[in-house]
């Protein structure tokens, strides 16, 4: 693959609405756009989960900024990858910043499945020719908003309602959801809220059929989770405890989780997704694909990654117009009875909007 140069964005976003986790509210997304251009005249796009606060994991939009700069960019511009598996191995020697190498590893596949006149779904080895979508719905002013707000997503199709949970927005809501939906799939995210004092307490969710609990307890604990796990019904699902396939490996053998949420940011992309994927397929253990409010780019990356056979549960994939007025990339991405299509076009199927990214764009850098 003959990288020519690559391109670095900054844009800004406003949300539709604004989005509450045990953690914090977004109210707009500062993100990175990368595009990589071939010799051939072909580009390659990836976007970046981080935002503007180290709030979910350590990195931010600067870091990001920083780490791709000064360190990956200038990797990749000397290195001779012949293919997107190459990336990572590249990378190997700078730790952790995930979501800064998924970002331009994302872009070189991109770029790979073009050159190839594939789609990125079918350069991933996907099989799958739909995916079922499931909705996260964040923390709300009062119990009656957030029934209003899952009677709405229920009507709209989606195959599965996560609600957000902490501490004192946890029981109150699950019972009361369950007593005006009692069929839906529902399962609870807590993005580390709890403490393993707290075992008594989660065990009353274990009523309510919820189809998982993710990530309860924190983010680098994963014998807590074991512990935990022994003593709930309800299966706990992992997301931010996992970053590699050996965290996988070990969560799993330890009993720490029956479930994984993949997110391609959070494991330094699609390459150790997939090795994640296959991982999990071979020990029995479920996959979905979490999201980190993606607009179009890395929207498009999940959809593609959701294709592969052992992602048998809704992801957090809501289509284009659940999070923006308009989205960055045409088509946008759409739902239909609970379903996205894959999109037919080679790489992300999808064409980057570049008169709406230029006026997003608050700062760019090019690579040459
Ligand atoms: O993109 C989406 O709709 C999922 C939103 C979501 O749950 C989330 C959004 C931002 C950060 C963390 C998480 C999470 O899954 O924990
Ligand atoms: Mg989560």
């Amino acid at each position: 693959m003959d990288i020519k140069s690559i391109v670095l964005r900054q844009v800004k976003m406003d949300l539709l609405h604004p989005f509450t986790t045990s953690v914090g509210t977004e109210y707009d997304k500062d993100f990175i756009l990368v595009e990589v251009l071939s010799k051939s005249g072909l580009s390659g796009w990836g976007e970046s989960v981080s935002i503007v606060e180290p709030i979910y994991n350590e990195e931010t939009v600067q870091t990001n900024w920083h780490i791709m700069s000064d360190f990956l960019i200038p990797m990749l511009m000397k290195a001779s990858i012949q293919h997107p598996d190459d990336v990572s191995d590249l990378f190997r020697p700078i730790r952790r910043n995930f979501n800064a190498k998924a970002a331009l590893e994302c872009a070189i596949w991109d770029l790979y499945a073009k050159e190839n006149s594939l789609t990125l779904a079918k350069a991933l080895g996907g099989v799958k020719q739909q995916i079922e979508v499931g909705v996260s719905v964040g923390i709300k002013n009062s119990v009656d908003e957030l029934l209003r707000q899952v009677e709405g997503y229920v009507n709209e199709g989606y195959k599965r309602i996560k609600v957000k949970i902490k501490p004192e927005w946890d029981l109150e809501i699950v019972k009361a959801i369950r007593r005006e939906f009692p069929q839906v799939p529902l399962m609870a995210d807590a993005n580390c809220a709890y403490t393993i004092e707290d075992i008594p307490h989660l065990q009353q969710l274990d009523e309510f059929g919820l189809t998982m609990i993710e990530q309860p307890l924190d983010s680098d604990d994963i014998i807590d989770h074991a512990k935990l796990q022994k003593e709930l019904q309800t299966p706990i699902c992992l997301d931010e405890s996992i970053h590699t396939v050996e965290d996988a490996r070990k969560a799993i053998e330890l009993g720490s989780c029956k479930i994984i949420n993949l997110k391609i940011g959070r494991v330094g992309g699609l390459t150790e997704t997939k090795k994640i994927h296959d991982l999990c397929e071979s020990r029995g253990i479920p996959v979905w694909c979490g999201g980190m409010l993606e607009a179009g780019i890395g929207r498009a990356h999940n959809i593609a990654i959701t294709s592969l056979a052992n992602f048998t549960l809704p992801g957090d994939t809501a289509p284009s117009s659940h999070y923006w007025k308009k989205d960055i990339i045409t088509p946008e991405v759409k739902m239909k009875d609970g379903y996205i299509e894959f999109p037919k076009g080679d790489g992300i199927g999808y064409e980057p909007n570049m008169k709406l990214i230029d006026e997003l764009t608050v700062v760019s850098r090019t690579f040459s």
